[in-house]
């Protein structure tokens, strides 16, 4: 008889408006939720040590995908540390999940006394890394380790921790990570346990997708997780880390995650083009530019401010409207499939109602968008809307059913999202075709869930 498995799992992101402005608290960010999920899968297994508790975790998609942790627990202060089984290999990330929660569950005293020792199986979905093809098998295996496998800007790391933690808080915790008050306290711990694994606090907008879905994203002051106190080594430090640790994951962090999904029939269609970028090189650019730049900065920065608010404020309008009046909005999305974007303002002006008017506003906020993340290319440096990005975008903007695209995140050479009509998909797909050579469109659809657990007979057969 197999032993209790149980599998949860959390989605990949797509930013698409407030790339860089989210890392100001009072900025609000756009992000949906993606089709590619990473999977953690637990395991009651027999402890690798004679006397302590052993947590295994496996990614048997990657070569070395295995990392083992002796599970010691002070009997004085409580804190729980975990000397690798395996020094060798490292994996922050899986580590950091493991000491947040087990240290979170300690100072909350709801840690078991006896602890069992787990086998964690993780499988991620194929578009979070570049395959050799498009025919490989679901959970594809690589002859490579994880961290020379290329990825592809879905959030892999944000996905993977907060699946884990959503895992170890039902096999230690005993908690319902589908549970909305579960789901808070989860949040908190996966953005923590992220920001020490990556060593740095970014705006967390992945983490909070990756646990709420799609949403509209206002960043936490990340003055709330820097105040927590270095890994201790000593019995006092180990006693306070675990009172702050509590006192940290129970304030209240004024974290902004309101659901919010694609207006319906509307779809992000993902484009994987050949070309790299360094996010954190550009992030150092933009903000330097940002705090040196004046006035002529600040005014690029306020104007792309407000145009993220129109189009965000012109999705929510959207999902409102296509349930308020569906034969208006389905017949203002009929029209959509004839006309590029830029023609989508002569319709909403003649016959689209109030429809029409959220339409135009979602293509005006995508235009003034770009306007600005240009300006913001030539004043910091960063190339976040190259040339060639600008080229690709306007050209792909005029097809019909296409409302606009920008370059996702922080932008770069190597993505494009497109916000289309789901019926123009293949359309768009065919008249791109051999014409931008550069350019593969995924197979990606929105998943507005956040974390969530699987049945167990949606894995199966690939354990
Ligand atoms: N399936 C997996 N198994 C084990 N570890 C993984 C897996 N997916 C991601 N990771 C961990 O996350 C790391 C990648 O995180 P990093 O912060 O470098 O990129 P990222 O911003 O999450 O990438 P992207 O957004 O492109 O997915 C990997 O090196 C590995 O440590
Ligand atoms: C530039 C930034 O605002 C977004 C980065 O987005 P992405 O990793 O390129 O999808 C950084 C952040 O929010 O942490």
């Amino acid at each position: 008889m197999t032993p209790s498995r149980r599998c949860f799992s959390a989605p990949g992101k797509a930013l698409l408006a407030g790339g860089y402005l989210v890392l100001d608290a009072e900025n609000s960010s756009f992000v949906t939720a993606l089709s590619a999920r990473i999977y953690a899968i637990t395991c009651p297994s027999p402890s690798l040590d004679s006397t302590l508790p052993t947590i295994t975790v496996l990614s048997p998609q990657f070569q070395e995908g295995e990392w083992s942790y002796t599970v010691c627990q002070s009997p004085i202060t409580g804190f729980v540390s975990l000397p690798a089984i395996t020094p060798d290999r490292r994996n922050p990330f899986v580590q950091s999940a493991i000491a947040t929660v087990m240290n979170y569950l300690s100072a909350t005293g709801t840690l078991q006394t006896t602890l069992p020792s787990l086998t964690m199986t993780i499988l991620s979905d194929n578009a979070y890394h570049s395959q050799p093809s498009d025919a490989v098998p679901r959970f594809n295996k690589h002859p490579l380790p994880i961290t020379a496998v290329p990825k592809t800007g879905l959030g892999s790391s944000a996905a993977l921790t907060t699946s884990l933690v959503a895992a170890l808080l039902s096999f230690y915790g005993d908690m319902n990570p589908d549970a909305a008050q579960t789901k808070v306290i989860l949040h908190k711990l996966a953005q923590l346990a992220h920001c020490n694994a990556q060593g740095k606090v970014g705006s967390g907008f992945d983490v909070a997708c990756a646990v709420f879905g799609s949403i509209v994203y206002r960043r936490f002051q990340p003055s709330i997780i820097s105040s927590l106190p270095p890994a201790p080594t000593s019995f006092e430090a180990e006693a306070l880390y675990l009172l702050s640790l509590q006192k940290v994951i129970e304030a209240d962090w004024n974290v902004g995650t309101r659901e919010c999904s694609l207006p319906r029939r509307m779809r992000l269609l993902m484009g994987d083009v050949t070309g790299g970028s360094e996010t954190p090189a550009m992030v150092q650019m933009v903000l330097r530019w940002r705090k040196d730049g004046g006035e002529s900065a600040s005014a690029v920065w306020t104007a792309l401010g407000k145009a993220n608010e129109n189009l965000i404020a012109a999705m929510i309008g959207l999902g409102e409207q296509a349930a308020k009046d569906p034969e208006e909005y389905d017949a203002f999305v009929d029209e959509v499939l004839k006309v590029g974007a830029s023609d989508v303002a002569q319709l909403g002006h003649s016959n689209g109602g109030r429809t029409g008017e959220l339409f135009v506003q979602v293509v005006d906020a995508i235009v003034e968008i770009r306007f600005n993340l240009r300006s913001m290319t030539a004043g910091s440096g960063a190339q976040i809307e190259p040339v060639q990005q600008t080229k690709l975008l306007d050209a792909c903007s005029a097809l019909p059913g296409v409302l606009g695209g920008v370059v996702p995140g922080a932008g770069g050479y190597d993505a494009v999202c497109l916000l289309v009509a789901e019926a123009a998909v293949d359309a768009i797909a065919k008249q791109t075709e051999g014409v931008f050579e550069n350019v593969r469109w995924l197979e990606l659809r929105e998943e507005a869930t956040g974390v969530r657990e699987e049945d167990m007979l949606v894995i199966e057969e690939f354990l």
